[in-house]
This record gives C-alpha cells, sequence and structure tokens, in this order.
C-alpha cells in the first residue's frame, strides 16, 4: 500500500476547526497520512480568539528538520506563520528539502478580526515564499493585500490573479467567500494561461470557521496523491462545499465545518 505523505506548517487552534487540527482531519479524510509543524499556539473557539503564542524559531526549524531528514512529505502546505522571522525559516526548509508541491495559504486574520500575521511580514512573504509556491490561496481581502490593489469586479480578480504569477506562484486560487453580494460563490483558478472559474452554491451560515484552512489543506491532499493542480482545487471544492453545508453545529459562535461530511457522501450515508 502506498503511503502518501502531506505535511501542514501552521498554527494550532485548540477549538478544531482551523488550523493544524483543521489540516490534519482534512489531510486524514482524503486519504493522506498528515504530519505537522506547529508555528504558534492560539487559545480559540466559535466566539474569536483569546490568545496567540508563538512558537521560538529554534522549535518550528527543529521541527522542520524533523520532518526533512526523515519523512520526505509528498505535498506541503502554510497556514498562520504570524511574523517574518517564522516566514523566512519555513522559506530557507522549504528549499533545503526541496519541497515542490508547496500550497501557501496567506492567512492573515481570523473571522473575528484577531490578527494572525504581523503587517511588518507581508513583504517577507511576497519576497520569500510566495516565489516558492505550486499554489496560492488568497481570500479576496489577502489577495487585495498582497497583490496591492482593491478587489470588486470579476476583472480585478483576474488582474490580482496576474500578480500573483508575477511574484512566482505557479497556480493561484482566489477564492470567492468574501463576496457577500452573490447568491454563488466563484474561486477563481489561474496558472498564468488561463482562467478557470469554480462556482457553487452559496450556503446561508454563520458557521464557516476554518474554511480556508481546510480547503487549502483538502488541495495539499490532493497533491499528495499525485493528482494534478486541476484536480485537486476540483475536489477541495466539493470537499469544502459538503464540509459547510453539512454543519455540525458546535459551540455559540460561528462553527468549524464538517470534515466527516464528504467522505460521508462518498459512502452514499
Ligand atoms: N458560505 C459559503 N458557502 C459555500 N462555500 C463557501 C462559503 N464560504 C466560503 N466558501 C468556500 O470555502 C472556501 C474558502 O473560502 P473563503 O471563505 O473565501 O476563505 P477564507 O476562509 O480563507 O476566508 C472557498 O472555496 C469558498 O468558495
Ligand atoms: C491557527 C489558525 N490558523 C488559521 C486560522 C484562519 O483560518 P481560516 O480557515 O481562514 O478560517 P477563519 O478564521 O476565517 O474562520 C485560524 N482562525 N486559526
Amino acid at each position: 500500500m502506498t503511503i502518501y505523505k502531506a505535511l501542514t506548517i501552521a498554527g494550532s487552534d485548540c477549538g478544531g476547526g482551523a488550523g493544524i487540527q483543521a489540516d490534519l482531519k482534512t489531510f486524514q479524510e482524503l486519504g493522506a497520512y498528515g504530519m505537522s509543524v506547529i508555528t504558534a499556539v492560539t487559545a480559540q473557539n466559535t466566539l474569536g480568539v483569546q490568545g496567540v503564542y508563538p512558537i521560538e524559531s529554534a522549535a518550528i526549524s527543529r521541527q522542520l528538520d524533523s520532518i526533512g531528514e526523515d519523512l520526505e512529505p509528498d505535498a506541503v502546505k502554510t497556514g498562520m506563520l504570524f511574523d517574518a522571522e517564522i516566514i523566512r525559516i519555513v522559506a530557507a526548509k522549504v528549499e533545503q528539502y526541496r519541497w515542490r508541491s508547496l500550497v501557501i495559504d496567506p492567512v492573515m486574520v481570523a473571522k473575528g478580526g484577531s490578527p494572525l500575521l504581523r503587517q511588518e511580514a507581508l513583504q517577507t512573504l511576497i519576497k520569500f515564499l510566495i516565489p516558492l509556491a505550486l499554489v496560492t490561496t488568497p481570500n479576496i481581502p489577502e489577495a487585495e493585500i498582497l497583490a496591492r490593489m482593491p478587489i470588486r469586479t470579476l476583472s480585478d480578480r483576474e488582474e490580482a490573479a496576474k500578480r500573483f504569477i508575477q511574484m512566482g506562484s505557479k497556480y493561484v486560487v482566489i477564492k470567492g467567500g468574501h463576496d457577500r453580494h452573490a447568491d454563488e460563490i466563484v474561486d477563481l483558478v489561474y496558472d498564468g494561461a488561463s482562467f478557470v472559474y469554480m462556482e457553487s452554491k452559496r450556503v446561508e451560515t454563520r458557521h464557516t470557521h476554518g474554511t480556508g484552512c481546510t480547503y487549502s489543506a483538502a488541495v495539499t491532499a490532493q497533491l499528495a496523491r499525485g493528482k494534478s493542480v486541476a484536480e485537486a482545487v476540483q475536489t477541495a471544492k466539493s470537499f469544502i462545499q459538503a464540509a459547510i453545508e453539512d454543519q455540525l453545529g458546535i459551540g455559540g459562535g460561528h462553527g468549524p465545518t464538517n470534515h466527516f461530511a464528504y467522505q460521508r457522501r462518498v459512502r452514499g450515508e
């Protein structure tokens, strides 16, 4: 039996909806052996983020080396990286270990508004990490900041997507969850040659905590299994749609998505 291995480099969400926890659950559900390098511990739940505690640099480096020296991930994703020093360490290790199937989810703020990336880290992200990406998966506010332009129309999205390719990412997915005006949600996928629009029905729910982490983890799991980027984003879209539609309804605020939902549907349950 072939074991496909996926690594997430991200923050811990003790509430289990986003971050490392969402990534590992998604890897498992999509048949990839999950590994993690923790960059920060957060205290959060469905009501918000109560605390952020970055991990010291030496511990992050050591975790990356422990994976790199032995376990050879087939695909890697990054989530919450918190500051410029952590981004530099991660970029250096990605290059050192030649992790080519790299998915960058440029996490900046949690849904409640708590910052998960320091402002001073933006240039470091653009200069050192995005050029190493196979796929970058910004939401609209993240794309606006990184591409340095307002995004209101679909042609704005196309222009922003081009800027990510100029930054060095081979593919970009600009996720449409933050476009509140439409019944349909549109994710834009671009590889530098053609634009592909992936549409889905907007689910009216407040239980969307961790959608971005879950989506990018699903892309990563599929890449680890040897799928193309086109196939990976297709499965990730079905995975996140099921996870949002079949809500768990736990917690008093913005609840997590349902990581069981996609496979339950595949099994016909
Ligand atoms: N209410 C929703 N209904 C259906 N799909 C959604 C909804 N919100 C987000 N998505 C999907 O979830 C994924 C993550 O999108 P988004 O919410 O934009 O990112 P983030 O969680 O990083 O802010 C995208 O594929 C998007 O289309
Ligand atoms: C530890 C941690 N990492 C990332 C996030 C943000 O995740 P995301 O999937 O964008 O979900 P929301 O925060 O927007 O619900 C997080 N909250 N915590």
